[in-house]
């Protein structure tokens, strides 16, 4: 068996055992950022960032491809689009709220858990690597928390301060 027949024959079992086939991801990551663009927390820190969202989708789509199916369709580097943005722990608790939410909306329950699973284990891996960026090594279990005029706050959050 050739490298790439063994990857499809992973992939094809991994679709068998959770469901998960490439329709599913298209629906879980246009209803995620769907979500994400509404909310107070993210959707400014994307839409500063993104300016093509038919561009950033696809490349999405082939992210989750990969991380779920390990199917390679996704060639990039993650950390180095994080590092600089303006965002600590309270903006990751909340992506990956947004993300369970709609996981659990979209997909049946074990692929939803194939998913969130993988998510919370990549937010840890993004906010370690965002932390030693700032010069802040963490702990086990230790959240990365920034001065609040270093990230993007909500206006309702500004207001308590
Ligand atoms: C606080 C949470 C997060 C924020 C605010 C955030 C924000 C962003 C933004 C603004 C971009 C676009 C960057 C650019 O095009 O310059 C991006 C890209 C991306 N994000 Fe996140 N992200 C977060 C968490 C995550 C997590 C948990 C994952 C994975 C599970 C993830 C995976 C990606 C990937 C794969 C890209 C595309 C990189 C590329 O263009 O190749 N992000 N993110």
């Amino acid at each position: 068996m050739t490298a790439s027949e063994r990857r499809a024959a992973m992939t094809a079992s991994i679709m068998e055992e959770t469901g998960i086939d490439e329709e599913m991801i298209e629906r879980l990551v246009h209803a995620f950022y769907g979500k994400v663009r509404k909310d107070p927390w993210l959707g400014p820190v994307f839409e500063e960032k993104v300016a093509d969202w038919d561009l950033h989708l696809q490349r999405m789509c082939a992210f989750w491809s990969s991380v779920a199916l390990m199917s390679g369709r996704y060639r990039g580097q993650p950390m180095e689009k994080h590092l600089r943005l303006p965002v600590d722990g309270r903006h990751f608790d909340r992506w990956l709220a947004l993300f369970r939410e709609t996981a659990e909306e979209v997909c049946p329950p074990t692929a939803a858990q194939h998913f969130i699973e993988r998510a919370q284990q990549i937010a840890e891996s993004l906010e370690l690597g965002m932390a030693g960026y700032q010069g802040q090594l963490l702990t086990k279990g230790e959240r990365l928390r920034r001065p609040d005029d270093e990230v993007h706050l909500p206006q309702a959050e500004m207001n308590k301060t």
